[in-house]
């Protein structure tokens, strides 16, 4: 049995999960979950990165003491970053990593996180004396040692003794013989190591990377500003060419752009630019890389040429040094370093699974091609088919199809829909005044209501932001002609309803501008619980709906950790398993005239 943990965090909440693979199915058992809440920071919401740290280290920490976790990985939402400051600036920015194309090439393990060509300090003996033979009785030392004698040890160690400890220090004891070295203490060891050594060192022993400022959020009001301002500046075909990627006010290119020009001291100030993800990969491990599928949710990469786009970034003025070195999804970052890390956390990598959660939702669909439209269903709806190739033309940029990486190769040409949002928003405001409801009992109400009432565009920009839900969908039924949802059983059916008409244009969309054939839809994550929305999506894109795994993102996290460790042999293998662990529901489409009439009544307003 191997475990790993599966952190899955989405913009409602959050949570750590134990992934246990018997050898034929993988059980994923919620260890903790927590909300994720924006903070007021001058006035703009921000991302509370340090709740969601405390949250998943009492989790890992919680879990350690009952499990024996082999290895640990972040997926999140897309979109958003975290500026990282070094803290006296000794970073390499930029510098490449062979070994990762190379084990990528090879399909060994990559291990990242290192800048220097390759990781001197964990295999050689003295840099520079060509002996690159492991030192077995220097890790054996670390295992005698207790912890203080291990900080004793600190300035009489040779640079390969101190990467052999590096794995087993905590990150305290790290910064301990971090402020060591910048008080030149072991000035002695500087003239020992070569630069890109001393830049590793650096790394690891956490010169404690800052984040410059809590990150932005994709439902910041300047983010929108900031977007018409880009629009009307540039105009949306120089985003679109340069990256295949949405023109949406979401991304999160549009609060740097705003950065550069309002406040270019913060951008001085920052070295590095990580996704949301792999902040916490940061934390974990000391890795300063981004996950591919991460990458290209940013507005910032070249998806047809697989690099970050520098081209556009100079052009809006976003320096290219803040990029950080992307890998492939199932990449190794580092040893876990935690500080008091509990028994089974002893020994656990930290791995970058498929970090833009959904990515690794859609690997919690078994054998999915490109005749299935997945739906990732949560806060946000991503509906949209997996291809081997991106899809760049003027057709897509109309219909505002994007394009993301995936695990293992392929885009996903997809739209980004309000999703679950509108309901989760209105769920709020009832409880705000009062009426205690859960998303099952909101369901089982929609359920008893007349379909295809009223219906809104869920995807016009009035519901990006947040408060009183309800009034402002009965407002636009009003503004629309058409009746105004009184009850919540009402509102939450025009919620319902309209969500299957977006699915419908989206099979619509994909089928004009990919040329693809959709035969049947397949559905993942939390949404899967809301029968009624699943029947409604059945029969308004007159196709058959499977539902997979409620908890499908932390299983596709899981899943790709376990290939990378070498339990799984890869994505046909990962079908077989997820199909195992996760048993489908299905919905045959049934009164499709009436959605059919309702589809063309509300898209010819
Ligand atoms: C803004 C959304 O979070 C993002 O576009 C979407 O891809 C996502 O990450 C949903 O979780």
């Amino acid at each position: 049995m191997t475990g790993v943990a599966a952190i899955d965090l989405g913009a409602e909440s959050g949570r750590v999960t134990h992934a246990r693979f018997d050898g034929r199915r993988i059980e994923i058992d919620v260890v903790n979950r927590f909300a994720n809440r924006t903070i007021d920071v001058a006035g703009r919401p921000r991302w509370d990165i340090e709740a969601l740290w405390s949250d998943i280290r009492s989790g890992l920490l919680e879990l350690g003491t009952r499990a024996e976790v082999a290895s640990v990985g972040v997926d999140s939402w897309g979109v958003d970053y975290g500026l990282l400051r070094a803290g006296d600036g000794a970073l390499a920015p930029g510098s490449r990593l062979p070994q990762v194309e190379r084990a990528a090439a090879g399909g060994r393990r990559p291990r990242a996180g290192m800048h220097a060509a390759d990781d001197p300090l964990r295999r050689t003996g003295r840099p520079g004396t060509g002996d690159r033979s492991p030192r077995p009785e220097l890790s054996a030392l670390g295992d005698r040692l207790s912890r203080a004698e291990i900080t004793a040890l600190g300035d009489r160690l040779t640079p390969a003794e101190m990467s052999a400890l590096s794995d087993r220090l905590t990150r305290a004891e790290m910064s301990a013989l971090g402020e060591r070295l910048a008080r030149g203490e072991m000035s002695a060891l500087g003239e020992r190591l070569t630069p890109a050594e001393m830049s590793v060192l650096g790394e690891r022993l956490g010169r404690g990377e800052v984040l410059v400022e809590a990150p932005p959020t994709y439902r910041d009001p300047l983010r929108h500003t900031a977007f018409e301002a880009a629009m009307r500046e540039w105009g949306p075909d120089l985003f679109y060419r340069a990256t295949g990627a949405q023109v949406h006010e979401i991304n999160g290119v549009y609060s740097l752009i705003h950065d550069v020009r309002v406040r270019p001291e913060l951008l001085d100030r920052a070295e590095r630019l990580l996704m949301i993800p792999d902040l916490f990969h940061h934390r974990l491990s000391g890795s300063l890389v981004t996950e591919y599928t991460a990458a290209t949710t940013s507005g910032l990469f070249d998806i047809a040429r697989g690099t970050w786009a520098t081209a556009l970034a100079e052009r809006v003025g976003i320096p290219a040094h803040l990029f950080p070195e992307v890998v492939p999804a199932g990449t190794d970052v580092g040893p876990l370093l935690l500080d008091s890390p509990t028994a089974g956390l002893g020994r656990t990598r930290v791995t970058a699974p498929a970090a833009h959660d959904t990515a690794s939702a859609i690997v919690a669909i078994p054998d999915l091609d490109s005749s299935t439209m997945f739906i990732s269903s949560g806060t946000w709806s991503l509906a949209g088919v997996l291809l081997d190739r991106p899809v760049i033309s003027a057709a897509a940029q109309r219909a505002n199809l994007t394009n993301e990486g995936s695990y293992a190769g392929g885009v996903r040409v997809l739209r980004d829909i309000a999703g679950l949002w509108l309901l989760q928003e209105c769920r709020r405001q009832w409880i705000a005044e009062g009426t205690e409801i859960g998303y099952a009992e909101l369901a089982e109400l929609a359920g008893r209501e007349q379909p295809l009432r009223a219906c809104v565009d869920v995807d016009s920009g009035e519901f990006l932001a947040s408060g009183d839900m309800p009034a402002r969908i009965r407002a636009a039924c009003a503004r629309n002609g058409m009746p105004v949802p009184e009850t919540i059983g009402q509102v939450t059916r025009v919620v319902v309803d309209s969500l299957a008409l977006a699915y419908r244009r989206t099979v619509r969309d994909i089928e004009a501008v990919t040329g693809t054939t959709i035969k049947a839809v397949a559905v993942v994550g939390g949404g899967v619980a809301n029968r009624v929305l699943q029947q409604a999506t059945a029969s308004a894109t007159g196709r058959p709906v499977t539902c997979w795994a409620a908890e499908g993102t932390a299983l596709g996290n899981a899943a790709v950790q376990l290939a990378s460790l070498g339990e799984l042999a890869g994505p046909g293998e990962i079908s077989r398993v997820v199909e195992a662990s996760s048993p489908p529901t299905r919905y045959e489409p049934i009164d499709t005239a009436a959605w059919e009439e309702a589809a063309h009544r509300h898209d010819s307003r």
